[in-house]
């Protein structure tokens, strides 16, 4: 097969083609021909993401621009605030800051939902979406996470059961950070606190931006997109970019 070429002669509208297997040499030798060849809608997506983490430290617009794509997109949403246990959330609202074992048992509980989705996906008709009738079946999903960091996000890639830990490769997981400068950061979150709106304490984004850390060299999966736009306009950005 290494050194053929492929050609795909599509002689009938949508799905059926016609499958001929040239020689490299070019001398256009046709070895299988009259060869019909079924391709369902999405049958052909063996590693297209399935799950979309947008991430960033808080008032980055997590939950405003993850409710919009997922509602956009028809993705299922999920908030990973909704996983804390109530004490992680008690820390968060005194403004103490969240450490390593109260992040990883949530993060774990992250990792096993997304699992769950990726293999409700993947087992839907082999990700030919067509005939599905359970709609959450075929539906991918967006998570609002931190992932401030590049081992909490390295817990929620192995999500993906093809996933190899280290190895940084783009599969079923995608990151989308919504960077934004302090002051502006400042100023939602401020603002958020004083409508009582959120049970994060605004004196935590400071501890928040300490930690954050991307590293752009191995990891591929991150699409940076500006966060200070429109959300609609950030919606409209990761839409081309990733989707
Ligand atoms: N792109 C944006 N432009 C203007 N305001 C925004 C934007 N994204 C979020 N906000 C506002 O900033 C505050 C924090 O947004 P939120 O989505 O809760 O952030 P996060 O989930 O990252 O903490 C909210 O009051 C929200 O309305
Ligand atoms: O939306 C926000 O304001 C934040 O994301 C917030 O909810 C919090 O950051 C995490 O849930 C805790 O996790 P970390 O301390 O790991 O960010």
């Amino acid at each position: 097969m290494e050194n053929s070429l492929y050609y795909l002669h599509q002689h009938q509208p949508d799905h059926d083609h016609h499958l001929s297997i040239l020689n490299q040499h070019h001398q256009q030798q046709e070895i299988i021909s009259n060869m019909n060849l079924h391709i369902n809608k999405g049958s052909l997506e063996t590693d297209a993401p399935m799950v979309f983490v947008i991430m960033g430290v808080s008032g980055s617009g997590k939950t405003t621009v993850g409710e919009l794509l997922a509602k956009t997109m028809e993705f299922s949403f999920l908030d990973a605030d909704d996983f804390h246990p109530p004490a992680n959330k008690e820390k968060m609202s005194k403004g103490i800051p969240l450490n390593e074992e109260d992040r990883i048992p949530w993060l774990e509980t992250l990792r096993d939902t997304l699992r769950t989705k990726i293999h409700q996906i993947s087992s839907s008709s082999h990700g030919s979406y067509d005939d599905d009738t359970d709609d959450d079946k075929k539906r991918k999903a967006v998570l609002c996470c931190s992932a401030l960091q590049k081992k909490y996000r390295e817990i929620l890639r192995t999500a993906d059961p093809n996933y190899k830990p280290g190895s940084y490769v783009p599969g079923r997981v995608k990151f989308v950070y919504l960077k934004a400068p302090v002051e502006v950061l400042e100023n939602r979150v401020n603002k958020r606190a004083a409508e009582g709106k959120h049970f994060m304490s605004a004196s935590l984004l400071q501890s928040q931006l300490d930690l954050l850390q991307i590293d752009d060299s191995q990891e591929k999966d991150i699409t940076v997109v500006d966060g200070t736009l429109p959300p609609q306009d950030i919606v409209n950005d990761i839409r081309s970019h990733i989707l």
